[in-house]
């Protein structure tokens, strides 16, 4: 963790639409006091449409600023970090710190940053000037950064989480209560409860060993991603007011082939290089492992700490840990099993519940074929293209601002 020169240039860009519509009414009445009293020129940049924040970030000339903070759900997050990873001098703009300030109704990275911080749970009002407090004390650390295949998009980077089934379905099925804010995933959750379904598929992944996530990993990606050197004249200021098993062991490796992973259709894009996977349509090396089972009830990888305010879905989660927090739920679980699950969840607890069906591991890559011709995979809670996915992480790439 390193202390960023005070952000003196923030762009500050607000969804007037995200959560309940509040964004505006949040930054008005709680941000732009406590900005300004700590000293924060930031320019507000109020986004207009979606993808207007991927636009502006790709053009950007970003030596103009120290930091580039959202304030929205995480949607707008995931936008701004692909924006930035599509440049052409990516390397330099992903290490521009990044803030986030709650204005969705997931806020799952806002809550990540304020359990990070060690602080007790809060209420949605207390988290916005918990992360406020946060910014304004400017602590930078790496963020792990997570690429995705799918089969005819573009990759694209995630920050948070990768799903598919139960979580995939009630996080896109329960935008339609968006307006009462982060209750909309307990709605969607007994929603969706009351026609528990199977999911069929292939579950593959890397497992994280030692070396890979080890601190001189960190550090030799931390040689390649040197920290930012702040502007040396900062332009002129800028008016603010512009505007269990729960774990693993049963799983066997299967899989035997020759080929060995070779870089991927992507390499002639921006981003990093996905050593660990070979292409969507070519088998696995065999230091992969099969799940055995082919029927779920959810598969969840998250690499952030939260998967919604009150989810504290990977507790030993840290931003740059390096690794995916794989967890999948086999058929066969009850609805009231299920239930347990999600509500032990609110404290991190479900790790702890015994849950047969649920099992948790760490990977460093993986690989999900769905069976069903139709469904819904979720990548930081956006819908992407449905079928095969595969993801690697890549540890510390980003910087995010955590107090
Ligand atoms: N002015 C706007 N009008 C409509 N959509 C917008 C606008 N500005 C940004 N967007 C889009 O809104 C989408 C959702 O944003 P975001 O996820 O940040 O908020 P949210 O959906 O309310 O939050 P959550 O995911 O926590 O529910 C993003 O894809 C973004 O591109």
């Amino acid at each position: 963790m390193s202390q960023m020169s005070r952000p003196c240039q923030m762009m500050l860009l607000v969804n007037p639409q995200s959560g309940k519509g509040q964004a505006l009414t949040l930054y008005n009445n709680h941000i732009q006091r406590m900005l300004n009293e700590a000293g924060i020129k930031h320019t507000l940049v109020i986004t207009e449409r979606q993808n207007h924040a991927r636009e502006m970030v790709k053009e950007a000339d970003l030596s103009q600023w120290d930091a580039l903070v959202i304030m929205s759900g995480d949607g707008l997050l995931y936008e701004v970090i692909n924006g930035l990873l599509e440049r052409p001098d990516w390397e330099e703009a992903i290490r521009t710190p990044l803030g986030i300030l709650p204005g969705g109704s997931g806020n799952a990275l806002a809550a990540s940053i304020h359990h990070y911080s060690g602080a007790s749970p809060v209420t949605s009002e207390e988290l916005l000037v918990s992360c406020g407090f946060l910014l304004c004390k400017g602590l930078v650390s790496h963020m792990d950064m997570v690429s995705v295949h799918l089969c005819s998009s573009p990759r694209l980077f995630s920050f948070l989480s990768l799903a598919w089934g139960f979580v995939a379905d009630v996080d896109i099925e329960s935008e339609k209560y968006r307006h009462f804010g982060a209750v909309r995933f307990t709605i969607g959750t007994l929603v969706r409860l009351a026609s528990l379904r199977v999911y069929k598929g292939r579950l593959a992944y890397l497992p994280a060993t030692k070396d890979h996530n080890s601190e001189e990993a960190l550090r030799s990606n931390t040689m390649l991603c040197k920290d930012r050197v702040p502007p040396v004249t900062l332009p002129a200021v800028r008016d603010s007011s512009f505007h269990n098993s729960c774990h693993s062991n049963n799983s066997l490796k299967v899989r035997r082939v020759e080929s060995t992973p070779s870089r991927s259709a992507t390499k002639a894009l921006p981003g990093p290089h996905d050593s660990l996977l070979p292409p969507l349509d070519q088998p696995l090396p065999d230091d992969w492992v099969v799940v055995p089972e082919e029927d779920f009830v959810l598969m969840l990888a998250m690499y952030q700490s939260h998967l919604a305010e009150d989810l504290l879905a990977a507790p030993e989660a840290t931003p740059d840990d390096g690794v995916i927090h794989l967890f999948y739920v086999r058929a066969g679980i009850s609805p009231t099993a299920l239930l347990r699950l999600f509500l032990a969840m609110e404290k991190g607890a479900h790790l702890t519940t015994n849950c047969q069906h649920l099992v948790y591991t760490k990977v460093q890559a993986l690989r999900l074929e769905p069976y069903s011709p139709k469904g819904i995979i979720t990548v930081d809670g956006e819908v992407v293209e449905y079928g095969p996915v595969q993801a690697e992480v890549h540890r510390g790439l980003s910087r995010l601002i955590t107090g």
